[in-house]
């Protein structure tokens, strides 16, 4: 303002109020359409490049504008004109301004601040303060630089909205070439006329006195404070229009939470009103379908009525359903007894079978015999076999022996050389397998050495020989009876060798310390075993194969020569087989042994001497054991010599009578085994011929003999129990006798009480009757002694003394109690007693001596009466 003051008396303002009017580049009427040809000289285009504010319009007079339609419009507002593709490089800025809302526009002030290219140029404009209303003023030639070919311009109130009328850009000369003439950056017509007019005053003032100056610029400093004071009005105007706008902010603020919170809530109303009508749809549509299930519901319960009336009737009678079930049971009890018989059968055809095949001959031995081929010296030495098989004749063969006559051998099966391990053991499983059904089995293999026992018996690694298929066939058969019989396999592996059983599955280390002598001993039940044996449970084929492994590997332990060793003893293994029918219960325990024998041949053959000559005669002295008890077999002797080898001792459950045996002859077919073989042959030939009747089923006796037992127990327990009944019965009339003795005598006691208290009663009534002669008497003695006493011969203390001990005397024959026969102590004389403990003994008078006579003395009342007058007799004395 002060500028604009001061500058306005240099200013030297052209016509038009833009200094080179040719340079225009924009020129714009703010607010309003375009006006051409102007008195600047300037083509003013319409309203444009803004952003933000209003249209203001008027159709007041402009007062004092050049070009008075310019002012008429103006954009009121937060404005910002942004205009573009200019060319880099300086510029002037003319803005044009008016009050022209004053008078129908809005009301209040409006400052604002100018901005060009974001640099405040002008602070705080008020144009009615400057120029008043409907008067323009100009804002001329901002310098601005334009880089980029945008200008932007921007109008910002202080207090109230900005007002702009018109803008005009136009190109400014470079620095340093602007015009001289310097003019003010503000300037109005009217402003402009007034100057002149104080410049032309001023001139003439300046010419004609110094004091009007001075007078003018005292005017002018009163206007400059009533300006400030206009300002500072404006500035508490504004202050408070500030404070109002703040509280209308906090208000309109208040409004709009409430507003929201309004809004929110009818929200939320709507939202529970939405819920509710589905709710209410959903139980609509819930309704309709329950009613329409109950509807089904009831359709259906109809029909099942129907249903259970029609079932109801069609119910044959429940007594005749119970009997048909009952029926059914009986048949099913009838059909399980059936197929238990028809199992039986079964396994008896089966045996029937297993004796007819072959050809067998009635009996439980059968002998198979086995020659070996030659082997690959006797073959390279050209040896021809000597034993011959004709095909035509089956299960026969022919020795030719040199000149001797040929010798014809038949057995139950004859297995030529061509002969292998599976067609031998298709021969034999039927016998091992009878172990399952609880039959004792022995195989042994018997034969010279070398004619192939081992290899009948063990085999070979890839061809194994009937110990290992029968337990392969053993395990098979029990996998599929399965469920029906349930079995346990036992396997113990053991040699005899020089009459002394060794175990073959003691561990080394065992073996190593201290070898075990292993005995036979017999059980309860008539079974054979031998304690301390080990016996591994096997459950599959591996476990067995680890068993005849270990077997076999002990067995090579101790010698050097395997092969020698194993023809110089009786190599054994025992399976024991415990079966139980799931149906029946039954249990059966058998045993399988398979025998590999020491080699047969003759001890004068041998020639050997020593420890070869023990183990020679040990092996002919079981040999001939063996053959005895077969003979004794044979013979259905009484005696059956078991006991004279440990191998016929061992064997004697499964060589019988009751199991089922099968023999190995082992021959070789070379001239020079002939002898053996023939010995052999002929011993086999007897051994066939045994009939031993037919074989008995092992069942557990062991089973047998615990029920045994517990039946037994019970019976024990029966008897026991009887016993105790019968001593308690004893014992209770004995009280009862005792008893009856004892009531008796508690009669007898109640009578004699009865008698008693009335002899209490008749002595009570004695008593009274006494005690009152007494008294009677006594009172008189007194009032006689009271009399002599009057008469002066005893002194007062004796006299009271006396007295006193006379009255104690009464009550003391008054206390005596008739049933209890004694004097009860009076209160009196206690509380006396207890007055005396304190004296000395001098101190005691004789009363106290009558006292203690007559309280501790238990006696009649005569007595009592006799103590009194001695006392009393005392007393006198002592006066
Ligand atoms: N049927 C056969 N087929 C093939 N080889 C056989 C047959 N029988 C025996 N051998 C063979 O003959 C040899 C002697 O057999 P093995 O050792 O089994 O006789 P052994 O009677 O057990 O003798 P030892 O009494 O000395 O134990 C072995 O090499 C064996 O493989």
């Amino acid at each position: 303002m002060f500028l604009f003051l001061r500058e306005a008396s240099r200013n030297t303002l052209p016509p038009c109020l833009c200094l080179f009017p040719d340079k225009v580049v924009a020129a714009i009427n703010a607010g309003g359409s375009s006006i051409l040809d102007t008195s600047f000289g300037i083509d003013f285009v319409d309203d444009r490049f803004f952003s933000g504010g209003d249209v203001l319009r008027t159709a007041e007079d402009i007062v004092d504008a050049q070009e008075p339609s310019l002012y008429r419009t103006a954009r009121y507002g937060e404005v910002t004109y942004a205009l573009d593709g200019l060319e880099s490089g300086d510029y002037y800025v003319d803005i044009h301004f008016a009050e022209i809302i004053f008078t129908n526009g809005p009301p209040g002030m409006r400052i604002f601040d100018v901005y060009i290219q974001d640099e405040k140029v002008v602070s705080d404009l008020d144009v009615y303060g400057r120029v008043g209303s409907n008067r323009p003023l100009i804002l001329l030639n901002v310098r601005a630089a334009v880089d980029g070919g945008v200008l932007t311009l921007a109008f910002r109130g202080v207090v109230g909205n900005p007002t702009i009328s018109a803008i005009c850009v136009h190109r400014a000369p470079p620095l340093g070439a602007e015009p001289v003439v310097s003019h003010d950056q503000f300037t109005s017509l009217r402003w402009k006329t007034a100057r002149s007019r104080m410049l032309a005053d001023s001139r003439f003032m300046r010419d004609k006195s110094r004091g009007a100056v001075t007078e003018s610029e005292q005017r002018l400093e009163e206007l400059r404070n009533e300006c400030h004071q206009a300002w500072i009005s404006v500035q508490e105007s504004n202050r408070q229009a500030e404070k109002l706008r703040d509280e209308l902010s906090v208000k309109s603020l208040t409004v709009d939470t409430l507003a929201n919170a309004v809004e929110t809530q009818v929200l939320e109303l709507r939202d529970l009103k939405e819920k509710e009508m589905n709710e209410k749809t959903k139980l609509k549509l819930a309704v309709s379908d329950a009613q329409r299930k109950v509807e089904e519901l009831r359709i259906l319960y109809s029909l099942l009525s129907k249903d259970a009336r029609d079932c109801i009737c069609s119910f044959p009678d429940p007594h005749g359903m119970v009997s048909a079930v009952q029926a059914l049971v009986n048949e099913q009890k009838e059909l399980k007894k059936r197929l238990l018989d028809e199992s039986q059968e079964r396994k008896f055809l089966y045996n029937k079978l297993i004796e007819m095949k072959g050809n067998f001959l009635p009996g439980n031995v059968r002998v198979f015999c086995r020659c070996r081929p030659l082997n690959a010296s006797e073959a390279s030495a050209s040896s021809v076999s000597l034993v011959e098989f004709d095909s035509a004749r089956e299960n026969e063969l022919v020795i030719r022996a040199g000149t001797n006559p040929k010798k014809l051998y038949k057995f139950d099966r004859v297995f030529t050389p061509e002969d292998d391990q599976p067609e031998v053991f298709a021969d034999t499983s039927p016998v091992v397998v009878s172990v399952l059904d609880g039959y004792n089995v022995c195989i042994f293999a018997y034969g010279q050495t070398g004619t192939g026992k081992t290899f009948t018996m063990e085999g070979i690694p890839g061809n194994r020989g009937v110990n290992y298929r029968t337990l392969e066939e053993l395990f098979r058969l029990s996998t599929v009876r399965k469920g029906e019989v349930n079995y346990e396999i036992k396997v113990s592996v053991l040699e005899v060798y020089n009459e002394q059983i060794r175990d073959l599955l003691t561990t080394p280390s065992q073996a190593g310390l201290a070898p075990k002598r292993l005995e036979i001993k017999q059980d309860a039940d008539g079974g054979h075993r031998v304690p301390g044996l080990v016996e591994a449970e096997v459950h599959s084929m591996t476990e067995v194969w680890e068993v005849l492994q270990s077997g076999s590997a002990a067995r090579a332990v101790g010698s050097t020569n395997a092969n020698e060793h194993s023809s110089r003893s009786h190599c054994m293994l025992c399976v024991k087989v415990r079966g139980e029918n799931m149906t029946t219960g039954e249990c059966t325990r058998s045993k399988l042994w398979l025998v590999d024998l020491a080699g047969s041949e003759r001890v004068a053959k041998s020639d050997v001497q020593g420890d070869r000559l023990k183990e020679a005669q040990n092996i002919n002295k079981s040999l001939s054991a063996l053959g005895d008890v077969i003979h004794a077999l044979t013979t259905k002797s009484n005696h059956v010599p078991y006991r004279n080898s440990k191998l016929t001792h061992l064997l004697q459950d499964s060589l019988g009578g009751e199991s089922k045996t099968l023999m190995f002859v082992q021959i070789s077919p070379t001239e020079a085994d002939v002898g053996e073989t023939l010995c052999s042959l002929n011993f086999a030939s007897r051994v066939r011929g045994v009939e031993m009747g037919p074989a008995k089923k092992q069942l557990d006796s062991s089973e047998f003999f615990k029920y045994k037992q517990m039946a037994e127990k019970a019976k024990q327990d029966v008897k026991t129990k009887d016993d105790s009944v019968r001593r308690l019965e004893d014992s209770l009339r004995t009280t009862e006798s005792k008893l009856k003795v004892k009531e008796q005598l508690c009669q007898s006691l109640a009578e004699k009480v009865k008698d008693r208290d009335k002899v209490a009663a008749e002595l009570e009534l004695q008593l009274a009757t006494e005690k009152k002669a007494r008294l009677a008497a006594e009172v008189a003695l007194k009032e006689k002694r009271l009399k002599a006493d009057r008469e002066g011969s005893w002194d007062r203390a004796d006299r009271a003394n006396a007295e006193e001990a006379l009255e104690a005397a009464f009550k003391t024959a008054a206390s005596f109690h008739p049933k209890e026969n004694s004097y009860r102590q009076p209160l009196q004389e206690r509380a006396l007693e207890n007055e005396l403990k304190p004296l000395s003994k001098d101190e005691k008078a004789p009363k106290v001596l009558g006292e203690t006579v007559l309280c501790k003395t238990r006696t009649s009342i005569p007595k009592i009466q006799m103590v009194l007058l001695r006392f009393y007799a005392s007393l006198h004395t002592q006066g």
